[in-house]
């Protein structure tokens, strides 16, 4: 098979991730005969510095024509004072707006070669700890009217009936094929989007009877993602805190490095990218973990390309060098083999 893949490395260790992750892919066309093509587009900061946008047209119509995309990070404290609607995060947002990515999978799975990394007692984790945050990507709060006026700053947040349920039946889509057990995350004893939310969860239910569904207020289940992560399979919610769980669900794993995501709007398309950010005080270091974005372009090739056993391989062979001992920093605990970004890259790549 052919696929043409757009590359948007983006900002601080967004470049060295995205290096490695090719790496992977290349290794993985060779050995199963697939030809991966690139090319490669400004977006974040380091656009801002070339065109003086974050984000071009050139990069939304780049990506939008490929057959996916795969992005590093964008960010920086180097942009941090730059006016809020040209910030290297608003070319996330015109990406995903831009191309309809309103599913964004993000699946917190336990290596159980890192339980010693993760910062739960044994016990409360458990053996195969996987959650999939289902989060909403086009909508709420990051889309809603904003502005400043004078002493006065606003967001809001704001969903209709189509987009909670296109997003909701997703959620529930994705439990029936797993331990068909699905959390809706709101906060409808506050907010009126939440209540929409929530009543259109139980709407449509009645369409999906083999799920067990129940309803937590975002701040029980920060608390209860702490206290029992084992309760959870499929979480379902709006933007903004899927954002901040599925950060909070990342340590679980040991480490933000090692979450992947994948946004999707129904068809085979998506853009790719794990869930950390440019990570600014560590680029440039070679010490980031690049699985996060490898295990990415492992649901690039499940999601966008069907190539199933091709994903599997590269998840295999994550599985593998971790099995060798092998760590990057965030992840390392004594007696085991310290590597650095690239060094990690090489090893998943003859690993496969
Ligand atoms: N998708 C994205 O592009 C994205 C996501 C989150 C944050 N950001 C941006 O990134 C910049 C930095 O944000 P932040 O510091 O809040 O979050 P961050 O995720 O970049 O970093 C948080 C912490 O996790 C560590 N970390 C992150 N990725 C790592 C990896 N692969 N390996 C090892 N350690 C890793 C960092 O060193 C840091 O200590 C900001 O400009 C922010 O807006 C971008
Ligand atoms: C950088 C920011 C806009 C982004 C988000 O909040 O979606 C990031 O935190 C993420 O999780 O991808
Ligand atoms: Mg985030």
């Amino acid at each position: 098979m052919k696929k043409h893949i757009a590359l948007v490395p983006g900002d601080g260790i967004g470049p060295d991730i995205v290096a490695e992750a090719v790496k992977v892919l290349d290794v993985v066309g060779k050995k199963f005969g697939h030809t991966f093509t690139y090319d490669t587009y400004l977006a974040g900061g380091c656009a801002i510095d070339a065109t003086g946008k974050p984000l071009s047209e050139e990069t939304l119509a780049g990506c939008s024509k490929s057959d996916s995309v795969l992005l590093g990070a964008v960010g920086g404290p180097k942009w941090d004072k730059v006016a809020s609607d040209l910030r290297p995060e608003k070319a996330l947002l015109g990406l995903r707006g831009g191309m309809g990515l309103f599913c964004n999978l993000r699946p917190a799975i336990l290596y159980k070669q890192l339980a010693d990394a993760c910062p739960l007692k044994n016990e409360i984790v458990g053996e195969g700890l996987d959650i999939m945050v289902v989060r909403e990507l086009t909508g709420g709060i990051y889309f809603g009217e904003r502005g400043r006026d004078g002493d006065k700053a606003y967001d809001t947040m704001s969903y209709t009936t189509a987009e909670i349920e296109r997003i909701v039946r997703k959620g529930f889509e994705i439990a029936q094929k797993r331990k068909k057990r699905l959390t809706s995350v709101d906060k409808a004893n506050i907010l009126n989007s939440s209540q929409l939310w929530r009543e259109i969860v139980e709407h449509l239910a009645s369409e999906y009877p083999d799920v067990a569904v129940n309803h937590l207020y975002v701040d029980n289940a920060a608390m209860q993602l702490v206290r029992n992560p084992r309760q959870f399979d499929v979480i379902v919610t709006e933007n903004m805190f899927g954002d901040i769980l599925s950060d909070e669900a990342s340590q679980i794993t040991g480490s933000i490095g090692m979450l992947p995501s994948a946004s999707l709007r129904g068809d085979s398309f998506g853009m790719y990218e794990p869930i950390h950010g440019s990570a600014p005080d560590i680029a440039g270091m070679d010490i980031a973990n690049p699985i996060a974005t490898i295990l990415s372009v492992a649901m690039m090739l499940r999601y966008s390309f069907s190539m199933e056993s091709e994903a599997a391989a590269i998840e295999d062979s994550v599985s593998k060098v971790l099995d060798a001992g092998y760590r990057t920093a965030d992840i390392y605990t004594e007696s085991m083999k310290k590597v650095g970004t690239k060094e990690m890259g090489d090893l998943i790549a003859q690993a496969l």
